[in-house]
């Protein structure tokens, strides 16, 4: 698989910045060991990009080789809960780590963890939505908890794939004055348009960031091509991973820019949630 480093396409001076590296990978199916060496190597690459954050894809760990999760899934997501630790306590960086296939007594579960600069678990996450389409219901439990966490000092929701969907459910995560909302997925190339005008429509909405990523590659179903996205409040793309060869790719906003949006027009002070 070749390498790409991305472009910043939009790096502006005497900002309140915030940086973040997205890993836009592929992902070997049904094979976590060769997963874990190569989600390493690529944070150990990112990290010279120096972000406040780094951003992982959904299901790195074993992809959605489903019918194996017995014997492939992480027990109690222990492996991955260290691993992630370990690398954001040694690179002093945040980590929005995409989503593992986890077992819990007996169950399986599509889960993210989110640590923070000391190695800190922050945050978890269960996927709410399954995917029937990729048959993600027939194997995978349903989250049913919101996740909202703050990185540094910024205040921030995760979710996974096909959750962005749902926009009731971003809106609720996103109501507490949340400033980015991250996702992680695999999404596939052929619904990839579906996908970029989705994150539009969640950013302006809800008047936050977004910062999306997304997997290349094959698996045996499904082709994936990328286009992970940082999006702002307006809804303009900030960068996109537009090939389908695997990297990283940084980009630096500002987050001053929300405070002029939601002044401008105040939607959260505008609803009428008594109607709806
Ligand atoms: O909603 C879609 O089109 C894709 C969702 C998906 O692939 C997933 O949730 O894994």
């Amino acid at each position: 698989m070749k390498e790409r480093q991305y472009e910043i396409i939009e790096s502006r001076e005497n900002m309140k910045k915030f940086k973040v590296s997205l890993l836009q990978l592929d992902i070997v199916f049904g094979d976590p060991e060769t997963n874990y060496i190569n989600v390493e190597k690529y944070i150990k690459k990112a990290v010279s990009d120096k972000p406040d954050v780094l951003v992982l894809p959904e299901m790195w760990n074993t992809g959605y080789a489903l019918d194996k999760l017995g014997d492939i899934a992480d027990k109690g997501g222990q492996r991955t809960k260290n691993f992630l630790s370990n690398l954001a306590k040694r690179f002093a960086v945040n980590i929005v780590g995409g989503s593992v296939a986890t077992e819990e007594a007996g169950k399986y579960y599509n889960t993210s963890y989110i640590f923070g600069r000391k190695g800190n678990l922050i945050s978890q996450y269960q996927k709410v939505h399954l995917f029937g389409l990729m048959n993600e219901d027939d194997f995978i439990s349903a989250g049913s908890v919101q996740n909202q966490f703050v990185l540094d000092d910024v205040k921030a929701a995760g979710v996974i794939c096909y959750d962005i969907r749902f926009p009731e459910w971003e809106r609720k995560l996103m109501s507490k004055g949340q400033q980015i909302l991250f996702v992680s997925a695999q999404w596939p190339a052929k619904r990839i348009e579906q996908w970029r005008m989705l994150l539009c429509a969640r950013a302006i909405e809800n008047q936050s960031f977004v910062v999306a990523v997304n997997r290349v590659g094959e698996a045996p179903k499904n082709s994936f091509n990328g286009h992970s996205l940082v999006i702002d409040p307006l809804g303009k793309i900030l960068a996109e991973g537009t090939t389908d060869v695997e990297g990283v790719f940084t980009c630096e906003f500002d987050l001053d820019d929300l405070t002029e949006v939601r002044g401008s027009i105040p939607v959260f002070k505008d609803r009428r949630p008594e109607l709806y």
